[in-house]
Protein backbone atom coordinates (compact mmCIF):
# COMPACT_ATOMS: atom_id res chain seq x y z
CA UNK A 1 0.00 0.00 0.00
CA UNK A 2 1.44 3.11 -1.44
CA UNK A 3 0.54 6.14 0.95
CA UNK A 4 -1.08 9.06 -0.93
CA UNK A 5 1.25 12.25 -1.41
CA UNK A 6 0.59 16.04 -2.90
CA UNK A 7 3.13 18.01 -3.54
CA UNK A 8 2.57 21.96 -4.21
CA UNK A 9 4.79 23.37 -6.20
CA UNK A 10 5.04 27.02 -5.99
CA UNK A 11 7.19 27.65 -8.09
CA UNK A 12 8.45 31.31 -8.29
CA UNK A 13 5.31 32.66 -6.55
CA UNK A 14 5.10 34.07 -3.45
CA UNK A 15 6.18 36.43 -1.05
CA UNK A 16 6.62 36.76 2.84
CA UNK A 17 2.77 37.98 3.59
CA UNK A 18 1.02 35.62 0.57
CA UNK A 19 3.04 32.73 2.54
CA UNK A 20 2.62 33.53 5.59
CA UNK A 21 -1.49 33.48 4.53
CA UNK A 22 -1.57 30.55 2.30
CA UNK A 23 0.06 28.23 5.22
CA UNK A 24 -2.20 29.60 7.79
CA UNK A 25 -5.31 28.72 5.39
CA UNK A 26 -3.90 25.64 4.81
CA UNK A 27 -3.34 24.71 8.49
CA UNK A 28 -6.97 25.68 9.58
CA UNK A 29 -8.87 23.36 6.79
CA UNK A 30 -5.95 20.26 7.72
CA UNK A 31 -7.10 19.80 11.33
CA UNK A 32 -7.26 16.09 11.71
CA UNK A 33 -6.95 15.32 8.21
CA UNK A 34 -3.78 12.57 7.83
CA UNK A 35 -4.24 10.45 4.98
CA UNK A 36 -2.45 12.03 3.35
CA UNK A 37 1.53 13.17 3.16
CA UNK A 38 1.11 16.92 2.47
CA UNK A 39 4.52 18.58 1.10
CA UNK A 40 5.04 22.21 0.60
CA UNK A 41 7.73 23.37 -2.13
CA UNK A 42 8.53 27.25 -2.16
CA UNK A 43 11.07 29.03 -3.86
CA UNK A 44 14.76 28.98 -1.77
CA UNK A 45 14.67 32.28 -0.19
CA UNK A 46 11.76 30.87 1.78
CA UNK A 47 12.27 27.34 3.21
CA UNK A 48 13.29 28.94 6.66
CA UNK A 49 10.13 31.03 6.38
CA UNK A 50 7.69 27.84 5.74
CA UNK A 51 9.85 25.88 7.64
CA UNK A 52 8.58 27.99 10.34
CA UNK A 53 4.85 28.15 9.25
CA UNK A 54 4.61 24.53 9.46
CA UNK A 55 5.76 23.86 12.65
CA UNK A 56 3.52 21.56 14.49
CA UNK A 57 1.40 20.38 11.71
CA UNK A 58 1.55 17.78 9.33
CA UNK A 59 3.12 19.32 6.44
CA UNK A 60 6.84 18.43 5.38
CA UNK A 61 8.91 20.70 3.56
CA UNK A 62 10.71 20.25 0.07
CA UNK A 63 12.83 22.49 -2.34
CA UNK A 64 12.39 23.02 -6.22
CA UNK A 65 16.03 22.24 -6.56
CA UNK A 66 19.60 21.29 -5.96
CA UNK A 67 22.70 20.95 -6.66
CA UNK A 68 24.62 18.12 -7.80
CA UNK A 69 27.56 20.02 -6.25
CA UNK A 70 28.35 19.72 -2.66
CA UNK A 71 30.46 22.84 -1.76
CA UNK A 72 32.09 25.66 -2.92
CA UNK A 73 32.49 27.86 -6.06
CA UNK A 74 29.16 27.53 -7.90
CA UNK A 75 27.66 30.66 -7.73
CA UNK A 76 23.91 30.59 -7.09
CA UNK A 77 23.48 27.35 -6.58
CA UNK A 78 22.17 25.72 -3.44
CA UNK A 79 23.40 22.26 -1.91
CA UNK A 80 21.66 19.76 -0.02
CA UNK A 81 23.55 20.48 3.18
CA UNK A 82 21.80 23.59 2.97
CA UNK A 83 18.55 22.30 2.27
CA UNK A 84 18.90 19.62 5.43
CA UNK A 85 19.65 22.46 7.78
CA UNK A 86 16.49 24.06 7.15
CA UNK A 87 13.89 20.68 7.19
CA UNK A 88 13.74 19.88 4.19
CA UNK A 89 12.67 16.23 3.37
CA UNK A 90 11.56 16.41 -1.03
CA UNK A 91 13.20 18.03 -3.91
CA UNK A 92 11.86 18.23 -6.89
CA UNK A 93 14.32 17.55 -9.37
CA UNK A 94 14.30 17.70 -13.21
CA UNK A 95 11.10 19.50 -13.68
CA UNK A 96 10.07 20.51 -17.51
CA UNK A 97 11.14 24.11 -16.52
CA UNK A 98 14.11 23.36 -15.48
CA UNK A 99 15.03 20.92 -17.95
CA UNK A 100 13.17 23.14 -21.29
CA UNK A 101 14.60 26.78 -20.26
CA UNK A 102 17.11 25.90 -18.05
CA UNK A 103 19.09 23.35 -20.59
CA UNK A 104 19.20 20.75 -17.37
CA UNK A 105 20.57 17.85 -19.36
CA UNK A 106 19.68 14.01 -18.40
CA UNK A 107 22.71 13.39 -16.91
CA UNK A 108 22.74 16.39 -15.09
CA UNK A 109 18.88 15.06 -13.35
CA UNK A 110 20.53 11.95 -13.26
CA UNK A 111 23.92 13.26 -10.63
CA UNK A 112 21.34 16.03 -9.01
CA UNK A 113 19.15 12.61 -7.77
CA UNK A 114 22.12 10.65 -6.76
CA UNK A 115 23.17 13.82 -4.67
CA UNK A 116 19.68 14.52 -3.41
CA UNK A 117 19.95 10.72 -2.33
CA UNK A 118 23.56 10.80 -0.91
CA UNK A 119 21.90 13.69 0.98
CA UNK A 120 19.10 11.52 2.59
CA UNK A 121 16.48 13.24 0.86
CA UNK A 122 14.05 12.23 -1.34
CA UNK A 123 14.32 13.13 -4.98
CA UNK A 124 10.68 14.01 -6.49
CA UNK A 125 11.79 13.34 -10.33
CA UNK A 126 9.73 14.73 -12.67
CA UNK A 127 9.40 13.04 -16.75
CA UNK A 128 7.01 13.78 -19.22
CA UNK A 129 6.59 14.29 -23.07
CA UNK A 130 5.74 17.49 -25.37
CA UNK A 131 2.64 17.73 -27.06
CA UNK A 132 4.76 17.27 -30.65
CA UNK A 133 5.88 14.03 -28.90
CA UNK A 134 2.98 12.65 -27.96
CA UNK A 135 1.29 14.02 -31.24
CA UNK A 136 4.09 11.90 -33.00
CA UNK A 137 3.16 8.77 -30.94
CA UNK A 138 6.56 8.98 -29.28
CA UNK A 139 5.50 9.69 -25.45
CA UNK A 140 6.03 5.99 -24.12
CA UNK A 141 9.68 5.98 -26.24
CA UNK A 142 10.38 9.55 -24.24
CA UNK A 143 9.50 8.38 -21.01
CA UNK A 144 11.36 5.01 -21.52
CA UNK A 145 14.47 6.96 -22.41
CA UNK A 146 13.98 9.52 -19.72
CA UNK A 147 13.86 6.59 -16.81
CA UNK A 148 16.83 4.51 -18.30
CA UNK A 149 18.89 8.04 -17.88
CA UNK A 150 18.08 7.94 -13.97
CA UNK A 151 19.84 5.18 -13.39
CA UNK A 152 17.53 4.52 -11.24
CA UNK A 153 19.08 1.23 -10.38
CA UNK A 154 22.07 2.77 -8.42
CA UNK A 155 20.13 4.93 -5.92
CA UNK A 156 20.39 3.46 -2.51
CA UNK A 157 17.58 5.35 -0.89
CA UNK A 158 13.44 5.64 -2.31
CA UNK A 159 12.54 8.15 -4.61
CA UNK A 160 9.32 9.74 -6.25
CA UNK A 161 8.19 9.73 -9.46
CA UNK A 162 6.11 12.78 -10.96
CA UNK A 163 5.13 11.98 -14.31
CA UNK A 164 4.00 15.33 -16.15
CA UNK A 165 2.97 15.85 -19.83
CA UNK A 166 4.66 19.22 -20.48
CA UNK A 167 1.49 20.16 -22.42
CA UNK A 168 -0.86 20.13 -19.34
CA UNK A 169 1.44 21.96 -17.26
CA UNK A 170 -0.19 25.23 -16.67
CA UNK A 171 -2.12 24.64 -19.25
CA UNK A 172 -5.66 24.21 -17.87
CA UNK A 173 -5.74 21.18 -19.74
CA UNK A 174 -5.17 18.32 -17.90
CA UNK A 175 -4.83 14.32 -19.54
CA UNK A 176 -7.61 12.66 -18.98
CA UNK A 177 -7.86 10.11 -16.02
CA UNK A 178 -7.47 7.10 -18.61
CA UNK A 179 -4.47 9.00 -21.00
CA UNK A 180 -2.98 9.80 -16.94
CA UNK A 181 -3.77 6.10 -16.17
CA UNK A 182 -1.87 4.62 -19.02
CA UNK A 183 1.10 6.60 -18.91
CA UNK A 184 1.37 5.43 -15.32
CA UNK A 185 0.59 1.91 -15.71
CA UNK A 186 3.44 2.34 -18.56
CA UNK A 187 5.81 4.17 -16.12
CA UNK A 188 5.16 1.63 -13.58
CA UNK A 189 5.67 -2.00 -15.83
CA UNK A 190 9.34 0.36 -16.81
CA UNK A 191 10.05 0.52 -13.09
CA UNK A 192 9.56 -3.27 -12.79
CA UNK A 193 11.89 -3.74 -15.38
CA UNK A 194 14.86 -1.73 -13.93
CA UNK A 195 14.28 -2.14 -10.18
CA UNK A 196 12.19 -5.82 -10.55
CA UNK A 197 9.91 -5.67 -6.80
CA UNK A 198 11.38 -2.60 -5.61
CA UNK A 199 9.51 -0.82 -8.10
CA UNK A 200 6.18 -1.36 -5.98
CA UNK A 201 6.75 0.75 -3.26
CA UNK A 202 7.80 3.87 -5.66
CA UNK A 203 5.24 6.33 -5.56
CA UNK A 204 3.93 7.89 -9.27
CA UNK A 205 2.29 11.30 -9.21
CA UNK A 206 0.48 12.87 -11.81
CA UNK A 207 1.16 16.97 -12.47
CA UNK A 208 -0.08 19.29 -14.79
CA UNK A 209 -3.34 21.50 -14.07
CA UNK A 210 -4.70 19.49 -11.35
CA UNK A 211 -7.28 21.14 -9.79
CA UNK A 212 -10.15 20.40 -7.21
CA UNK A 213 -12.85 19.19 -10.04
CA UNK A 214 -10.46 16.89 -11.70
CA UNK A 215 -8.30 15.73 -9.07
CA UNK A 216 -10.73 12.82 -7.40
CA UNK A 217 -10.90 10.85 -10.67
CA UNK A 218 -7.26 11.02 -11.23
CA UNK A 219 -6.02 10.13 -7.85
CA UNK A 220 -9.05 7.29 -7.90
CA UNK A 221 -6.97 5.49 -10.85
CA UNK A 222 -4.86 2.25 -10.17
CA UNK A 223 -1.44 3.83 -10.84
CA UNK A 224 -1.62 7.49 -9.76
CA UNK A 225 -0.23 7.39 -6.06
CA UNK A 226 -1.03 11.71 -5.61
CA UNK A 227 -0.04 14.79 -7.31
CA UNK A 228 2.09 17.56 -8.06
CA UNK A 229 0.22 20.51 -7.90
CA UNK A 230 1.71 23.97 -9.36
CA UNK A 231 -0.94 27.15 -10.22
CA UNK A 232 -3.85 25.29 -7.84
CA UNK A 233 -1.62 24.73 -4.86
CA UNK A 234 -1.16 28.94 -4.34
CA UNK A 235 -4.76 28.79 -2.99
CA UNK A 236 -5.77 26.95 0.49
CA UNK A 237 -9.01 26.22 0.07
CA UNK A 238 -8.37 24.71 -3.95
CA UNK A 239 -5.07 22.87 -2.42
CA UNK A 240 -6.93 21.65 0.66
CA UNK A 241 -9.61 20.05 -1.67
CA UNK A 242 -7.04 18.43 -3.97
CA UNK A 243 -5.38 16.82 -1.03
CA UNK A 244 -8.60 15.64 0.38
CA UNK A 245 -9.39 13.77 -3.09
CA UNK A 246 -5.66 12.12 -2.45
CA UNK A 247 -7.07 10.58 0.87
CA UNK A 248 -10.54 9.23 -0.21
O1 LIG B 1 4.37 21.85 -13.20
C1 LIG B 1 3.51 21.53 -12.42
C2 LIG B 1 3.85 21.06 -11.06
O2 LIG B 1 5.21 20.81 -10.93
C3 LIG B 1 2.09 21.60 -12.79
O3 LIG B 1 1.73 22.93 -12.84
P1 LIG B 1 0.18 23.32 -12.97
O4 LIG B 1 -0.53 22.57 -11.87
O5 LIG B 1 0.15 24.81 -12.77
O6 LIG B 1 -0.25 22.88 -14.32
Amino acid sequence: MRTPIVIANWKMNGGLAANANLVSGLKKQLVGQQATTIVICPPAPYLAQVEQLIESSNIQLGAQNASEYSVGAYTGEVSLKMLQEFGVQYVIIGHSERRVIFKETDQQVAEKCKAVVAGGLVPVICIGESLEERQQGNAQIVIKKQLQALSLEELRGSFIIAYEPIWAIGTGETASPEQAQEMHEFIRFQLRELLAERADSVKVLYGGSVKSDNAGQLFAMPDIDGGLVGGASLQAEEFFAICRAAGN
